[in-house]
């Protein structure tokens, strides 16, 4: 059985890219996720087919605008039948409270179950002289403690964060709140664009609840080798 920890960045622009991925990945993998370069060229009928193959599929499209909008947006991507959904958390509490609100109400009103909704801390890729350059005044380490801090009280389910992060989070928001690493990289791996990171699974002892990884599997020349040693370093965390 597949360890749903683990989500695959399908950071592809064609479906015949996904479909031959995840056939490499076979019932190792249950968990994709697809991001806006995939839903911008290829639109849901992407979450459709992992949907219809039995896989669970995080919609990372980090919605950020005002309230309505924001909530609107959500309720018209549930149709799709996504595991997860999310917005960013710099859109605000009030942003973020509308939006959980009505998606719980618009599953309840459908009968269906509501996708687990998540905010967008600070990206993995933001480093301290990016952030600084935003002109904020405190630690990335805080910012992030106070959105997530946020996303709780507004009623989500979780955060996007960096693993190095995680261990803050987990002991600020408690045992069920749930904390989605990108930014990591197994040891000697290809760091790429990311700077917040750390290996499977130091992520996991800091206390992420999943991980999501993309051009370590995808990139590798044998994505299933790759796959399966990600998912052994995991299982050393239980
Ligand atoms: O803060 C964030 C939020 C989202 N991402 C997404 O995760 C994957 C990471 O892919 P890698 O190839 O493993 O770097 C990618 O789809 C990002 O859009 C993130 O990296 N950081």
């Amino acid at each position: 059985m597949a360890d749903k920890r683990l989500i695959a960045a399908l950071d592809f622009h064609t479906l015949e890219d996904v479909k031959k991925l995840v056939n490499t990945l076979g019932d190792s993998v249950s968990y994709y996720k697809v991001g806006m370069e995939l839903f911008y060229s290829v639109g849901g009928d992407v979450v459709k087919w992992l949907r219809a193959q039995g896989k669970d599929v995080f919609l990372d499209l980090k919605l950020h605008d005002i309230p309505n909008t924001v909530a609107g947006g959500l309720c018209s991507l549930m149709d799709l039948g996504a595991t997860m959904l999310n917005v960013h958390a710099g859109g605000g509490y009030t942003m973020m409270k509308v939006a959980a609100e009505r998606l719980h109400a618009e599953a309840d009103k459908r009968g269906i179950p509501c996708p687990k909704l998540i905010a967008v801390t600070v990206l993995t890729s933001i480093n301290q002289e990016d952030w600084e350059g935003l002109g904020q005044e405190l630690q990335i380490k805080s910012a992030v403690v106070r959105y997530a801090k946020l996303a709780k009280k507004a009623g989500l389910d979780g955060v996007v964060a960096s693993p190095q992060e995680a261990a803050l989070i987990r002991e600020t928001c408690g045992p069920d709140f749930l904390i989605v690493t990108p930014g990591v990289r197994p040891e000697g791996a290809s760091v790429d664009d990311q700077s917040r990171i750390a290996t499977p699974a130091k992520a996991l002892q800091n206390g992420a609840s999943h991980l999501v990884i993309g051009r370590p599997i995808r990139a590798a020349k044998d994505p299933q080798a790759a796959a399966e040693a990600i998912l052994k370093e995991m299982e050393s965390v239980r």
